[in-house]
């Protein structure tokens, strides 16, 4: 692949969900994120408490600072200046901020690094919802942003996530759990089974996800394709694909089944443990700290079962060589480094959507 020279474009953008960063950010930031989404004041209240448990602040932000931080120097090890911004759909900095001081920077084509590596309304389209909404605000001066691509099977992120199961199926090894010691096969031991565990959505949107000829859960079936990727680099046959985090009213049915349900079915089948992966997301947010490492980790617990949670990508220094390389793909035209036969989409102009039709919303805005 070529490197990084005479760039068409100016800058970077690190597009991101955002997360509060103290007690009175709690509540605008849900109301951001919830706005005409139709999710329950009761389930509002009991988000609000996870954050508190927190002091108010996700780690979210923290984490895209540190992975830019580590995307500025894979980029100057590569002999590249591309200023990385960043901006955020649901909190500051909001990316209409952060355009605003691109465009009063001078810059005037931007890529942009979405940081979900996944289709879908919530994982790809509300981005480029977010692109559009904050070249609006902007007005004319607005820079030209180009959304780099959906990157689920990209060698790298698979490769990370393989590591991390591997490292936390070695956490397991040796653990004893109710007389039976948990470890691989050349230890004599019961294996621990390998959940993967993704972001659960409306099943609606899932139903609409990807170009109506597709036939629809691009989201749910490139999670599926992440989870079978790792677990063969692993060299595992035995895993699980769950969800977790479900919103909405109880009465609209979204991805399942939850992974805390999940750990009952497997107790009661006389699994002894799991390594749970978080492959839906690229960061140990709030939705990883809480509903995994609390949530989850004391179901099991509970059920006396060894649990081990694998690690999410940002902290690996291989999600920086995978920002850095997608970067270096889309300005090279080069082919697109991938796993797995599934269409690698997600690159789009300024907002626009792969096709008018893909990823629809499941609900009217
Ligand atoms: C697919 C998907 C991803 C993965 C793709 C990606 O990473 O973009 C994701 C990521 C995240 N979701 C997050 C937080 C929240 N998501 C919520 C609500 C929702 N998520 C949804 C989907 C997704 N969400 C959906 C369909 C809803 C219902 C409302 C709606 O239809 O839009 C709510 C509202 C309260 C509630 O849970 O009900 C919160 C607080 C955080 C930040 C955590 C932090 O602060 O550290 C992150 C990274
Ligand atoms: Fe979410």
């Amino acid at each position: 692949m070529e490197p990084v020279t005479e760039l068409a474009y100016d800058a970077l953008l690190w597009l991101s969900f955002g997360g509060p960063e103290g007690p009175d950010d709690v509540l605008p930031f849900l109301e951001n994120v919830t706005r005409g989404r139709g999710v329950p004041p009761e389930r509002l209240a009991e988000v609000a408490e996870h954050y508190r448990h927190f002091g108010g602040v996700s780690p979210i932000n923290r984490l895209n600072r540190e992975a830019i931080a580590a995307v500025e120097k894979e980029l100057a090890a590569q002999g590249r200046t591309l200023p990385v911004y960043f901006g955020n759909r649901n909190w500051h900095p909001m990316v209409e901020d952060t355009l605003a001081r691109m465009a009063a920077d001078g810059v005037r084509r931007a890529l942009v690094f979405p940081t979900s590596a996944y289709g879908g309304y919530s994982a790809c389209r509300q981005y480029d919802e977010d692109i559009a909404r904050a070249r609006a605000a902007v007005g004319p001066d607005a820079p030209e942003l180009t959304k780099l691509r959906q990157f689920f099977d990209h060698p790298l992120f698979v490769g990370a996530f393989a590591d991390a199961v591997r490292a936390a199926r070695a956490e397991l090894d040796g653990v004893e759990v109710g007389g039976v010691e948990v470890g691989g096969a050349e230890l004599g031991g019961a294996e621990p089974r390998t959940v993967f565990v993704a972001h659960s959505v409306p099943e609606a949107a899932d139903r609409a996800a990807g170009p109506p000829a597709e036939g629809g859960r691009r989201y749910s079936r490139q999670v599926a394709e992440a989870a079978r990727l790792v677990a063969a680099e692993v060299g595992i046959t035995d895993f699980d694909v769950v969800w977790q985090s479900r919103s909405g009213p109880p009465s609209v049915p979204w991805l399942e089944p939850d992974v805390v349900d999940h750990l009952d079915t497997l107790h009661a089948g006389g699994v002894p443990a799991v390594v749970v992966c978080p492959i839906g997301f690229v960061s140990d947010h709030l939705e990883v700290v809480w509903d995994l490492d609390n949530e989850a980790a004391e179901r099991a617990g509970e059920l006396g079962m060894g649990f081990a949670r694998a690690a999410t990508p940002n902290g690996d220094p291989r999600f920086a060589e995978l920002v850095v390389e997608l970067v270096r793909e889309h300005v090279a035209g080069a082919e697109p480094r991938k796993l797995s036969a599934l269409p690698a989409a997600g690159c789009t102009v300024n907002g626009a959507p792969c096709a008018p039709d893909c990823c629809l919303p499941s609900r009217p805005r």
